[in-house]
């Protein structure tokens, strides 16, 4: 059958169910919060437009912070002020700690046997244990510096060649690369390898990762692969799984003469493997092969567009205000000086440095909408219904451009605005919650600030910064794309001018 008759025949079908639950309806059904009237079949999906954070803020200014919406066939509950946030992920964190099932962690996250996209239950807490005190504490993010140090080295020698050249370089490109050059090292021990084609499944993995897919809303279209998303996943899905083996085979066959090197991620992974991680507790957890791959997948997700991403947003404001370029560079001169490089220890001296990125994650969070949570029990919440098995929606985006949050200063890019502020970006202030917070806010939030933090400082001591000839600070194109993180529709290009004295 034709898709679109096949949609008709749908909607008919659809309007016809809805017109009978309406008459079924007991009168005393519980009240959801407030929200817009849904459609037959597609619900509200048609509303959310290309930027869903963008028209949620919208429609919340009609039905308020806590708003209730059908995505499909999904009781879906937007939330769009940090009270509400407050009591979504603090007050009654149990409830909404879990995740839905998305098609995608079928085929591409192992049938959920990570970290990112598991449900809320023992092997979650298991896995997210043993990544949060093996994988990700502070001590072992730090011995990886070195590597940190050597790579953004390489980048700054290939932009002082751009400097000497005159030549106006892709920065989205390069930092790109360098966040996908750190992370593959710290989870794999190397660069990327041609022989591999990592890269190439990766890109694919993130593109269907973060793809809008009919059957999350509508499960029984799925069946059909209207999109042919499914297909497309199957066959990453092989490419990922012969890739991922022979990376983990590799390690497991590392020549004598090598035990010696550092530790990457599979290495501790494997360290661990098959050994019950928790002896006492009743619910034995077994770390086996499949297990490990999802959470490296988990790791290759959460380090690699999250950071490059972030660097990119900063840059572009800052382009956009030379002013908090000097103010930056004046505090850089004074902690670092003009005769040697930033190194990672000075990060903690550069206060003004973690306003300028604060003030870019409220305004460009890289999770606009964090990753969609799902409650576990019904609940009654300001007097409202919250049934079980809603999928709850964050809109970090708009609480950062709240006007009642942030003054009326909101849109503009001000970082003084953190002066003599105690808000910080660890999930306690709900204003600000880029990294989510509470059980399921991010694990990877010292490295990836350390990461930011220490490119941005590098590059910005290192180079002066101009736009492209011909381009004005306020022409520079914002746009943001959504997806699985929120990147820039378009490349970012600037001229760098060598600056330090050596
Ligand atoms: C700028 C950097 C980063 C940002 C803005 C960021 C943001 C986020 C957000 C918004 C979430 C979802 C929180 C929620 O659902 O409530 C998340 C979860 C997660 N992040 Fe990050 N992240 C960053 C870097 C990293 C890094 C470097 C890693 C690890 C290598 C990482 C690993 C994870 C994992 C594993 C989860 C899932 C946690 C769970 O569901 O239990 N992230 N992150």
């Amino acid at each position: 059958m034709y898709p679109l008759a096949l949609s008709i025949l749908l909607l008919l079908l659809g309007s016809v169910w809805t017109f009978i639950h309406i008459l079924l309806r007991p009168k005393n059904e519980r009240k959801l919060p407030p929200g817009p009237w849904a459609l037959p079949i597609i619900g509200n999906l048609h509303m959310l437009g290309d930027f869903p954070p963008r028209a949620l803020q919208s429609l919340a200014k009609t039905y308020g912070p806590i708003m209730s919406l059908r995505l499909g066939h999904v009781p879906t509950i937007v939330v769009s002020s940090p009270q509400a946030a407050e009591l979504f992920l603090k007050t009654h964190d149990t409830i909404f700690a879990s995740r839905p099932k998305l098609q995608f962690t079928k085929y591409l996250a192992y049938g959920n046997t990570g970290l990112v996209f598991t449900e809320y239950g023992p092997d979650w807490r298991n896995i997210r244990k043993m990544c949060t005190l093996q994988l990700l504490t502070a001590s072992k993010i730090e011995s990886f510096a070195p590597m940190r140090k050597e790579e953004v080295g390489s980048l700054v020698q290939s932009l002082k060649n751009s400097a000497a050249a005159h030549e106006v370089v892709d920065l989205s490109r390069k930092v790109c690369e360098l966040i996908e050059e750190t992370s593959c090292r710290m989870i794999f021990g190397r660069s990327g390898d041609d022989r591999l084609d990592l890269k190439a499944i990766i890109e694919e993995t993130f593109c269907l990762t973060g793809a809008f897919n009919l059957a999350d809303y509508v499960p029984y279209l799925g069946a059909l692969d209207l999109q042919g998303l499914t297909r497309r996943m199957k066959k990453v899905s092989r490419a990922l799984d012969i890739v991922l083996e022979n990376i983990i085979k590799e390690h497991e066959n590392i020549p004598s003469g090598q035990q010696d090197r550092q530790m990457d991620f599979i290495d501790m992974l494997l360290s661990l493997m098959n050994q019950p991680m928790n002896r006492h507790d009743e619910h034995a957890y077994i770390l086996d092969r499949t297990k490990i791959k999802a959470i490296i997948i988990d790791m290759i997700s959460g380090a690699y567009d999250t950071s490059a991403a972030t660097i990119e947003w900063t840059f572009s404001e800052l382009l956009r205000h030379p002013r908090v370029v000097k103010q930056v560079q004046a505090e850089l001169e004074g902690v670092v000086g003009m005769n040697r490089m930033v190194e990672e220890t000075d990060l903690a001296n550069l206060t003004y440095l973690d306003m300028v990125v604060k003030e870019s994650l409220r305004l460009h969070p890289i999770g606009p909408l964090l990753a969609p949570h799902e409650s576990m029990e019904d609940i009654e919440l300001n007097g409202y219904y919250i049934p079980k098995k809603s999928r709850i929606i964050i809109n970090v985006w708009a609480i950062g451009r709240d006007p009642y949050v942030w003054s009326n200063n909101v849109e503009e890019f001000y970082p003084e605005r953190f002066k003599n502020s105690n808000i910080d970006l660890k999930g306690r202030d709900f204003q600000l919650i880029p990294f989510g917070s509470g059980r399921r806010g991010c694990p990877g939030i010292h490295l990836g600030l350390t990461t930011i933090k220490y490119v941005l400082a590098q590059l910005l001591h290192c180079f002066q910064w101009a736009l492209p000839s011909g381009t004005l600070p306020n022409d520079l194109d914002m746009t943001e794309k959504f997806g699985l993180s929120m990147r820039r529709a378009k490349h970012l290009y600037a001229m760098p001018t060598y600056r330090l004295l050596n």
